[in-house]
């Protein structure tokens, strides 16, 4: 489902462009989880902008459900963006203007794929049905970052991208967050890459990427 092939990515440096991907490839299908893993500077959250389409490729190739994001425009890559891809990253980027309820039913009414049934499980399995009147100021960090979750699963994508979503969060609510986070990923038979500094989230997922050097070991 999703296609990574040969990638190139630099950015300019002071002196010389800095190569921070050079010829990176993954594939991740349904249903699988992925773990991105390298040290701090090695491109994981450059290859999951990528792969969001929030940043273009210098050189390669990544195709999402067989659509190459080259050859779309930014309005096709946002179209993508909203019908099959969810993100979860360590900014919860909630609306505050929004109650908690429909904060979770944003995303899947932008896809046009509102599930009153599925939103209403999602909320109480993630523990917010108590706050669904509320507003995302009134809630802790951990019950922001469940919000952002949910708001992402909602729309049932076919591709989960997460940075480092449970970073915020204490061990246990992490480890919480985390197995819940992958139970649904698993229900909803979405593939899911995630980044990550976390020996224990990586080794919770089904396979995992280094990145060192600028390649995928
Ligand atoms: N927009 C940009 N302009 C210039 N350099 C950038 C840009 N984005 C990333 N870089 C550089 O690319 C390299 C990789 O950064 P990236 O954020 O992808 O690493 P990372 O593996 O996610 O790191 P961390 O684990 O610390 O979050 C770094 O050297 C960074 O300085």
């Amino acid at each position: 489902m999703l296609v990574v092939d040969d990638i190139r990515k630099s950015f300019p440096g002071a002196e010389a462009p800095v190569d921070v991907l050079r010829g990176v490839s993954l594939r991740l299908d349904r249903g699988e989880t992925l773990a991105l893993v390298g040290e701090s500077g090695s491109g994981k959250s450059t290859l999951l902008h990528l792969v969001a389409g929030l940043d273009r490729v210098d050189a390669g190739r990544i195709a999402i459900d067989g659509a190459d994001l080259a050859q779309m425009g930014d309005a096709g890559r946002a179209r993508l963006r909203r019908s099959a891809v969810g993100l979860v990253f360590q900014q919860f980027n909630l609306i505050p203007s929004l109650k908690v309820a429909d904060n979770i039913a944003f995303q899947a009414r932008l896809a046009g794929r509102h599930d009153t049934a599925w939103t209403a499980e999602l909320t109480e399995r993630l523990g917010l049905t108590a706050h669904t009147a509320k507003y995302p100021e009134e809630l802790s960090g951990g019950q922001q970052q469940r919000v952002a979750i949910g708001r992402t699963l909602a729309a049932r994508p076919a591709l989960v991208l997460a940075d480092e979503p449970t970073g915020n969060l204490d061990s246990d609510t992490g480890a919480r967050v985390l197995a819940l986070m992958l139970d649904l990923v698993a229900e909803t038979e979405a593939g899911l890459l995630m980044v990550t500094h976390s020996e224990r989230v990586a080794s919770a997922m089904g396979r995992r990427v280094t990145l060192e050097a600028g390649q995928a070991i």
